[in-house]
């Protein structure tokens, strides 16, 4: 990755240079140059709207902290600016994840419909009436709001959809301000210092604590996780009985309160929503959101919620989608961001890979469920190399590939199914070659999970047994996504080695 400025392409700046307000997404084939779009219109937005860009923010967002170590050595300058470079899950966590979920419980947790049971899971609070009427003392007088006028009250402020905790107190305004009229009725005009009294009342505040209680995203998402009636009430007619049961918490295991909780990556993602609906998050100006084809319905949420007031620059490809969640069509990703309208623009000219490693990700691409044009490659050059060994033979056939790799110039990354990278690294350990881990930048050999590989590039890459990359996704899982990933991170030359057949 290098900063594109010389040899940008028309196409590249049109995007680079959109208006501040136009929200584009991008669906860009591998190394067609997404990921130096986002950073040189981040860059570009800086540089016209400086005032504008640093009042609200500008947030990119990229899939891990490796990503974003990497990402940040292209454009030093937007670090010193005041540019959040960051991840979701960071963006979001409340709490540190202790917690995990099975698939099928962070499927459903992740689903759009989640939200919908989430605003009637806070909503549950707010009392439907059946409160006694409220008596306020005040000196001789005792003024009193009947039950079905506080219950107008609430069902008002609830038609009108407030953030909730804007929503109390406009109930506790308007229940004031009952008072303040019975009062002036009788008694004349009152002052300031009387309102904000009545206000701060303990009778005013007992009442609204019934009717409209303050809460927090844990009490509400830990009881909708513990309490199966709970849930089955906010879910009736969204989540079915397995899906329902699928979230729940054991009855055994349980926390004893929302204190003691263990959270998962997906809970967080639950109690941003709840959070959201309590008050609005402090948006930001921009968010460029790279890899975004890899974000769940309530992921998108998220990000839309930080962006109300700003646009987006959203960059992705469909076919490189690897969570269970993984959009397939840009359309339902952009609704869920709050941008149904948002126009897609393809980049098919593919700068990192060289035409003969094109050539076989295509053959992949083909196999895969997603409808994106292919990549093209101007570039002749580079060096597509296939090695079929026997299966016991893999450890010793990717030292081979690595030497060759290191008798020319530039980075070497092999990149092995998670399973695979200890076995890979002491084969390479075995025979003397030094090898860093994906986090260590600019290592001349980098041993690196077949997950974390996704928006990197190395000069040759060495992708080490493609059937159990694409294996470890699990059934169902998008094992051939995550194997098209591995294919497309060379720059110069691809080696394949593989002791069993190629699962395409
Ligand atoms: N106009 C260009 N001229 C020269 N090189 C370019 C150009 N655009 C992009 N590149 C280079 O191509 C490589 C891939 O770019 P980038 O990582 O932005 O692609 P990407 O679309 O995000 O890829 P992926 O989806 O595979 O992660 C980088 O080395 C980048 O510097």
């Amino acid at each position: 990755m290098r900063d594109i400025a010389a040899t940008i392409q028309p196409e590249q700046d049109d995007l680079v240079r959109a208006d501040l307000t136009a929200t584009v997404c991008v669906q860009g084939a591998p190394g067609t140059g997404k990921t130096a779009v986002g950073l040189h219109r981040a860059a570009y937005l800086l540089y016209t709207h400086p005032q504008r860009i640093r009042r609200g923010g500008l947030l990119i967002l990229g899939p891990n902290p490796t990503f974003l170590s990497y990402i940040a050595e292209v454009l030093p300058a937007l670090g010193e600016t005041g540019v959040r470079q960051s991840t979701l899950p960071q963006e979001i966590a409340r709490h540190p994840v202790t917690g995990t979920d099975d698939e099928r419980a962070a499927a459903v947790k992740h689903d759009a419909r989640m939200a919908e049971v989430l605003r009637r899971a806070l909503y549950a609070r707010v009392a439907a009436g059946a409160a006694d009427s409220l008596a306020v003392p005040d000196g001789s007088y005792r003024w009193r709001v009947p039950a079905d006028e506080s219950a107008r009250i609430v069902a008002d402020v609830r038609d009108e959809e407030p953030p909730y905790t804007v929503g109390r107190e406009r109930v506790r305004a308007r229940i004031v301000r009952y008072v303040q009229d019975l009062a002036e009725r009788r008694a004349g005009p009152r002052t300031d210092a009387w309102v904000r009294r009545i206000e701060r009342s303990r009778p005013v505040g007992a009442h609204l604590d019934y009717v409209w209680p303050r809460v927090r995203p844990e009490e509400v998402v830990a009881r909708l996780l513990g309490d199966p009636d709970a849930l089955a009430r906010a879910a009736d007619g969204l989540l079915d009985d397995d899906e329902q049961k699928a979230v729940r918490w054991p009855a055994a295991g349980a926390p004893r309160s929302w204190r003691s909780a263990r959270w998962s990556a997906a809970d967080l993602v639950l109690l941003d929503e709840v959070g959201g609906l309590l008050e609005h998050p402090e948006g930001y100006g921009h968010i460029v959101v790279d890899e975004a084809q890899d974000l769940s319905p309530m992921e998108c949420r998220a990000i839309a919620r930080r962006a109300a007031f700003g646009s987006l620059t959203v960059l992705g490809d469909l076919a490189q989608g690897t969570t269970p969640w993984a959009a397939r069509s840009w359309r339902t990703t952009l609704a869920h961001l709050g941008r149904p309208d948002a126009t897609v623009t393809p980049l098919t000219t593919g700068f990192r890979v060289p035409q003969a490693v094109v050539g076989l990700a295509n053959r992949l691409l083909a196999r895969l469920d997603v409808d994106v044009p292919a990549a093209r490659s101007p570039r002749g050059d580079g060096e597509l190399t296939m090695r079929p060994v026997a299966p016991g033979e893999v450890g010793s056939a990717v030292v081979d590939a690595v030497r060759d790799a290191l008798a020319r110039e530039g980075s070497v990354g092999v990149v092995a199914a998670d399973a695979d990278v200890p076995r890979t690294r002491h084969a390479l350990d075995a025979a003397g070659i030094a090898a860093a881990g994906p986090e260590a930048l600019g290592a001349r050999v980098a041993v690196v999970p077949a997950s974390v590989v996704k928006g990197l590039e190395y000069d040759h890459v060495v992708a080490v047994e493609p059937a159990a990359i694409a294996e470890a996704e699990g059934p169902g899982g998008r094992g051939l996504h995550r194997l098209y990933v591995v294919l497309t991170r060379a720059v110069s030359r691809l080696d394949v080695v593989h002791g069993r057949p190629l699962p395409f």
